[in-house]
C-alpha cells in the first residue's frame, strides 16, 4: 500500500464506474459495459476500480461484480451496505477491498457517512467476517471525531472520508469543511488507519483534498464518467490523475 508520512507521498486514484452502468440500466441494453470501462480506466492510470453494488441494483448488477473480478484489470473495491446479503456476496466474490457504506433506497446518491457509532456491534461483526475472508475493509464515514472513535474500536484498517459536504459547500463553508477533513485525516492517520476520501470530487474541487498529506487514495466516479462523455474515458481518467498529482506535488 502507499507511503503514509511524506508530504510528497503519492496519491492513488480509484475510478468508480457505477455511472457507466447507470446509462446501461436506463435502457436495459447490454451496453455500455462497466467492465469494459474498468479495463479502459485501468489502462489509463486508475490504481483501482470502485463499484457500488446497491441493494436496489440501480446501476451495478451482480454479474458485473463477477465479470469484473474475473478480468481483474486493477484491484477491485466493492462498496456495499452492511447487510447479511451483501457481506455474503463479498465473502463469495472476494474482492481485494470492501468499503462499507450507508444506503437508503430513496436517496439520489449516498448522503452521509456510515453511522458506525450507532451500529458498532453490527459494523464490527461485518468487518470481522470480511477480514476473515481475506478482504481489506474500509468504512465510509463523515469527518466526525465520534465516528472515528467508533471506527477505531472496530479495528478496521482503512477509512474513506465522505467529501460530499465539502463538494456541495461554497466559500467559507467549504473552507470549514476542508479544515474538518484535514483534522480528521491527521487524527485517523495518527491512530494507524489508512485514510482515503471520495464523493462529489471534480477537477475543480479535487486539489485541496489531494493536498492533505495523510490522504493516500481518492475514489472518484460521477465527474469522471460525466467528463468522459466529452473527452473520452482515457482522457478523463488521465486529467483527474494529473490534477491530483500536480496538487500533491505543489504543496
Ligand atoms: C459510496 C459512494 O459515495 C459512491 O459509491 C456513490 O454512492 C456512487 O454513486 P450513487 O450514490 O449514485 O450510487
Ligand atoms: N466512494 C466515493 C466514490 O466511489 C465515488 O463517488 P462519486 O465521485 O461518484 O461522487
Amino acid at each position: 500500500m502507499a507511503t503514509r508520512n511524506s508530504k510528497r507521498s503519492t496519491i492513488r486514484l480509484g475510478v468508480n464506474i457505477d455511472h457507466v452502468a447507470t446509462v446501461r440500466q436506463a435502457r436495459g441494453t447490454p451496453y455500455p459495459d462497466p467492465v469494459e470501462a474498468a479495463l479502459i480506466a485501468a489502462s489509463s492510470g486508475a490504481d483501482s476500480i470502485t463499484i457500488h453494488l446497491r441493494e436496489d441494483r440501480r446501476h451495478i448488477q451482480d454479474h458485473d461484480v463477477t465479470r469484473l473480478l474475473a478480468k481483474s484489470a486493477a484491484p477491485t473495491n466493492l462498496e456495499m451496505a452492511v447487510t447479511n446479503e451483501m457481506v455474503a456476496i463479498a465473502v463469495r466474490a472476494k474482492p481485494r477491498f470492501v468499503c462499507l457504506v450507508p444506503e437508503r433506497r430513496e436517496e439520489v446518491t449516498t448522503e452521509g457517512g456510515l453511522d458506525v457509532a450507532g451500529n458498532e456491534a453490527q459494523v464490527t461483526a461485518a468487518c470481522q467476517r470480511l477480514a476473515k475472508a481475506g478482504i481489506e475493509v474500509a468504512l465510509f464515514i463523515d469527518a466526525d471525531p465520534r465516528q472515528l472513535a467508533a471506527a477505531k474500536r472496530t479495528g478496521v484498517p482503512h477509512l474513506e472520508i465522505h467529501t460530499g459536504a465539502y463538494a456541495d459547500a461554497k466559500g467559507s463553508a467549504r473552507a470549514a469543511e476542508l479544515k474538518r477533513i484535514a483534522a480528521f485525516a491527521r487524527a485517523a492517520h495518527k491512530a494507524g488507519i489508512e485514510v482515503h476520501a471520495g464523493h462529489g470530487l471534480t477537477l475543480d474541487n479535487v486539489a485541496p483534498i489531494a493536498q492533505i498529506p495523510e490522504i493516500v487514495e481518492l475514489n472518484i466516479g460521477h465527474s469522471i464518467v460525466a467528463r468522459a462523455l466529452f473527452v473520452g474515458l482515457p482522457a478523463a481518467v488521465a486529467e483527474m490523475r494529473r490534477a491530483m498529482t500536480e496538487a500533491r506535488n505543489a504543496k
